[in-house]
């Protein structure tokens, strides 16, 4: 029986992206078939909620293809984190310092967990853009290192990764004090390192991180292209990986997108559950402004929410920049916000509603994004590195300009008609499998349109 799951398992690897699969389809576990039923187990609701939600039809069609039966699936929860497959971390050297477990610097949790208290779940909003973000967050709060590990949290600026972060420190300090909880930017990583290299305290960082047990580490992009800093906190991230404790990690990108990234890191990122976070949508983005103003104590009206929701294209900060500033000129005039103060005071930062579309336009975004010159697409160059940002750019045209082939062949160096067609093709087919491209599509046009 257990041959008929195995060959389920190889018809849905083909037909899910990698991604997906190892996230969602290796958790389960196959128990028995009885008649048409096919007994499953995964190690939490929330998996099961996702699967039944996403995979179930999928699942029950590749079961049913193998013989004649129709199949259903019935799915069970069994919590016991140890039926979970889980990748086995590479084998890592032992250095002197990692055999001394010795708890150098760990006094206590206050002094030392950097945890922000102000931001918890309860003052997260949750929705359509971050729920999984979130959903993924109170999995890993409510069971520290056990089901994801590491958590990667990646998304655009000002979305909500930091806060995610600290209220996962919130919530496990709230459950258990004891627990040595650490949240550190990679910038502070860095300094700390440097500063311990300098003072010959290399011991005592060490052992610092790793005796801890939830290693919050915020905008892991910044270690790129730092070779030292890659190479300790490989090791500090082996080490607590190692002895089962709980990592999570947050970028502005996804792994593979983060440049100069050493490739063992990457793929030990990949190990866990990566979820993003996307720019909210306007009724996320009033209830934001809604639990601001109420935190606050800004009496907000509706015309004035929805005016600062729809001129904010997706940054959180500048949402809430924008309330702060509203709120101190009221009260400092004693006078109550309305939308004609709102768009006085703003007047001048805030973005123009018809900031134009042009090919030109989406050309700088697309480049700036991959980090290349604007100048490469238009070019002819085929590196694969130019090839994707280029066809990528020449999709996103399209879809966003009213532009016709030929024109935006024009602007992309005077390449002609068919060229244009084809890239928007291959992009198109791609789109379909690739979550991690349809993720940085979806991010470069929300960041285009007004
Ligand atoms: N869903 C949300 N609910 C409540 N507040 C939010 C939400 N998303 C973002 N914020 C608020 O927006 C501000 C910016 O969020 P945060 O610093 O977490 O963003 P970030 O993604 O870490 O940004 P960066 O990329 O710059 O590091 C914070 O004050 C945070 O409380």
């Amino acid at each position: 029986m257990k041959n008929i799951w195995q060959t389920t398992l190889k018809k849905l690897e083909k037909n899910i992206s990698p991604q997906n699969f190892s996230t969602w389809i290796k958790p389960i576990n196959f128990i028995s078939i009885t008649d048409d039923q096919v007994n499953l187990e995964v190690p939490n609701k929330f998996i099961k909620g996702w699967i039944k939600d996403n995979y179930q039809k999928v699942i029950e069609e590749a079961i049913s293809d193998i013989g004649t039966v129709n199949y259903r699936i019935s799915i069970s929860i069994n919590d016991n984190p140890e039926i979970r497959e889980k990748p086995q971390p590479e084998k890592q050297e032992k250095t002197e310092i990692e055999t001394n477990k010795k708890n150098l610097s760990l006094k206590g949790n206050d002094q030392f967990s950097n945890i922000n208290k102000k931001y918890t779940f309860e003052s997260f909003v949750s929705g359509p853009s971050n729920q999984f973000a979130h959903a993924a967050a109170m999995a890993v709060a409510n069971n520290p290192a056990t089901t994801y590990n590491p958590l990667f949290i990646y998304g655009g600026v000002g979305l909500g990764k930091t806060h995610i972060v600290h209220a996962i420190g919130n919530e496990i300090l709230n459950k258990n004090n004891n627990l040595k909880i650490c949240y550190y930017s990679s910038e502070k990583f860095t300094n700390e390192l440097i500063n311990s290299l300098r003072h010959a305290k290399m011991d005592e960082f060490r052992n610092k991180f790793r005796s801890i047990d939830v290693l919050l580490i915020d905008d892991i992009q910044f270690i790129a292209g730092k070779k030292s800093t890659q190479e300790e906190f490989f090791h500090t991230f082996n080490a607590l990986y190692e002895s089962h404790k709980q990592i999570v990690v947050t970028s502005d990108k996804f792994p593979k997108e983060i440049p100069d990234l050493e490739e063992r890191l990457r793929s030990r990122f990949e190990w866990g559950l990566i979820a993003d976070i996307q720019a909210p949508d306007i009724e996320t983005k009033q209830a934001i402004l809604k639990m601001k103003a109420d935190q606050n104590n800004i009496e907000l009206p509706e015309d004035v929410s929805f005016f600062l929701a729809n001129s904010v294209i997706s940054n959180v900060r500048e949402l809430e920049g924008y309330l702060i500033r509203i709120g101190a000129f009221s009260s400092l005039t004693s006078t109550p916000i309305n939308l004609e103060m709102a768009k006085n005071i703003l007047k001048d930062i805030i973005i123009e509603q018809n900031k134009e579309i042009t090919v030109e336009n989406i050309q700088k975004t697309v480049a700036t994004h991959y980090q290349i010159k604007t100048s490469d697409l238009k070019s002819s160059k085929r590196l694969k590195t130019l090839v994707l940002p280029r066809q990528v750019a020449m999709y996103i045209s399209r879809k966003l300009t009213s532009s016709s082939y030929p024109e935006i062949g024009t602007k992309f160096g005077g390449k002609d008609h068919s060229t244009i067609i084809h890239a928007i093709k291959k992009i198109e087919k791609n789109l379909e499998e690739d979550l991690q491209l349809r993720t940085t599509v979806e991010k470069l046009i929300n960041s285009i349109k007004p």
